[in-house]
């Protein structure tokens, strides 16, 4: 595969949400409803079209979250997303890392739409949240991770992953499990080192971090971003990210900025054209806050103006002319130099493309074949479980313990045909097959809440997957599926009455054979006995 750099352009991108659905009933058959052309004002695109007709009937009320985003990631840069909190920036890269398909727009990787299954296999996506392995170690998840994703000799992955491990300062937690909530394992910062790590493992084209520095000290943030920005510089590659609070010196490191604010952009260009534009406005930077901070103070400010703005698109073109004669006349243009922050932001939207090769070759496999794919999960599973051995041991107990009742209950089961049930096919009715769904659909809900029911009982995971297996587990077999009632030992009769498969199963034989008069038991071709009803 040769080396070469990745654009990553997003063009007009729409993300809405429904927030309020009026059709409940099947909700659960249903991709959860994202809107779309609402309020756009436009022509909805064929698919979009079907896929409102789809949703439309299940939605009243839907969030705009993101509005006409475009914005452009070349290759060798950093493209720093910020803006306040809520203002669409997880949004936004979870559409540009192809997990989420916006409602209106278009990702193009270098120039071409993105083959999203390409696409994962070129880049990284580190998500905001870090969801690790808490029972591995640093040094094992990396190199669970990096023998998924890459396809080189042992030694060679082991020696990435310790010049990895240094290069983000883990060296000293490297043998020490990730933990979590109840076992105490590295810290915050050092568990977002160790998500960039996985995703930095196998030298993606292009990475999309969502708040790579959050939780991480000052001099940790800056390691960090350096070692993007040298990845980006070095190998080509293209770097993504969403940043709060950014201090100076990381500033310095981004190539392009993306400010967003209720999900529209404000401004996409360099960092020094938003200190221009900013000062145009007449927003005079304060000493000791750098410019992206100061931007997004100055959102307020931004929105204020940007109501007014629509207030003034309201008012009739006639009226608008007179009224801005008279401004202009009143203020003077030229003396105060002030143009609409929108007008201005807009302008500096980035329009350099660049020279892109568009026929770049991105034509590759994955590292691994699905066997070693397999064989490299199974060890990281089996790992795993051997060193959760609580789970270890309630599953083991429970194992026993099945296997003793089991064997208390079919260890006088007499030979022959009695107490065996027969198989015959079901009943062919159209009242009978519905009464027959009914009972599936019961059962599947009684399933659900006696699930829900021992998971509010129980203390943790451990102690609930135990349980659940073993109560369900032993329902099913006191339900007079495997053995009829009379057959059970008396000792353990009440399970049969307490057992919640008893009465469906019950139901189904009622469903299906009574009065169905199907032979029971045959004898020189004559019918001996005919299933009348269960009693
Ligand atoms: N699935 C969803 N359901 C409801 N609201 C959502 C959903 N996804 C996003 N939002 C809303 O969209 C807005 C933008 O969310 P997003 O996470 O993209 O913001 P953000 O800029 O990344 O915020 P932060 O910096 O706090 O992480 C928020 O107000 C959020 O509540």
């Amino acid at each position: 595969m040769k080396n070469q750099g990745c654009q990553v352009e997003a063009i007009g991108i729409n993300y809405k949400i429904c927030t309020g659905t009026t059709e409940q009933t099947f909700k659960i058959f249903r991709k959860p409803p994202q809107l779309n052309n609402e309020d756009d004002g436009e022509e909805p695109e064929p698919e979009e079209e079907a896929r409102n007709d789809d949703q439309s009937s299940m939605c009243n009320r839907v969030r705009r979250i993101l509005w006409d985003v475009n914005c452009v990631a070349k290759p060798s840069e950093v493209l720093a997303v910020v803006g306040p909190s809520g203002a669409g920036k997880s949004s936004l890269l979870e559409i540009l890392a192809g997990k989420v398909r916006p409602t209106k727009g278009s990702i193009l990787l270098n120039q071409k739409p993105v083959d999203k299954a390409q696409f994962r296999k070129i880049s990284g996506y580190v998500t905001q949240k870090d969801i690790l392995f808490p029972l591995l170690t640093v040094e094992e998840t990396l190199m669970f991770s990096a023998k998924l994703r890459l396809n080189l000799p042992k030694q060679q992955v082991c020696s990435r992953v310790k010049s990895l491990i240094e290069e983000l300062g883990l060296g000293h937690v490297a043998r020490t499990r990730v933990g979590d909530e109840r076992v105490r394992g590295i810290s915050g910062g050092e568990k977002r080192r160790v998500s960039i790590a996985i995703e930095v493992v196998h030298d993606p084209k292009v990475l999309i971090l969502d708040e790579p520095t959050s939780g991480l000290d000052s001099t940790s943030a800056m390691q960090i971003i350096g070692m993007l920005k040298v990845m980006s510089e070095s190998r080509g590659r293209t770097i993504i990210l969403s940043i709060h609070q950014p201090g100076f010196r990381i500033v310095k490191m981004f190539n392009s900025i993306l400010l967003l604010a209720n999900g529209s952009v404000l401004h996409h260009g360099t960092v020094d054209l938003l200190g221009v534009n900013l000062r145009l406005m007449g927003l005079e930077l304060p000493l000791h806050v750098n410019v992206v901070e100061f931007a997004i103070e100055s959102i307020e400010t931004i929105q204020q103006q940007q109501r007014c703005e629509e207030d003034w698109q309201q008012v009739p073109q006639r009226l608008r002319g007179t009224a801005q004669r008279k401004k202009r006349n009143d203020q003077g243009e030229s003396r105060s130099g002030r143009f609409t922050l929108q007008q201005l932001f807009q302008q500096s939207k980035v329009t350099d493309v660049g020279m892109i090769n568009e026929e770049m070759d991105f034509t590759c496999e994955f590292a691994n074949s699905r066997l070693r794919e397999i064989i490299v999960l199974t060890h990281r599973f089996a790992k795993i479980i051997f060193r959760t051995k609580e789970l270890f041991g309630c599953r083991t107990i429970q194992m026993l313990i099945s296997g003793l009742v089991l064997g208390s209950v079919f260890c006088h089961l007499k030979d022959g045909l009695e107490g065996a049930q027969e198989r015959v096919g079901l009943n062919r009715n159209f009242a009978a097959f519905l009464n027959f769904l009914l009972i599936i659909w019961l059962i599947l809900y009684t399933a659900n809440s006696v699930v829900v029911c021992f998971s509010a009982l129980v203390p943790n995971f451990i102690v609930g997957n135990a349980v659940i297996s073993g109560v369900i587990g032993s329902f099913f077999l006191f339900s007079g599926y495997f053995i009829s009632k009379n057959e059970i030992p008396k000792y353990w009769i009440f399970m049969h009455y307490v057992s919640l498969y008893k009465y469906p199963f019950e139901g189904f034989l009622i469903n299906e054979f009574s009065n169905t008069k199907k032979c029971l038991e045959y004898m020189f071709g004559a019918c001996l006995v005919i299933f009348l009803c269960i009693s």
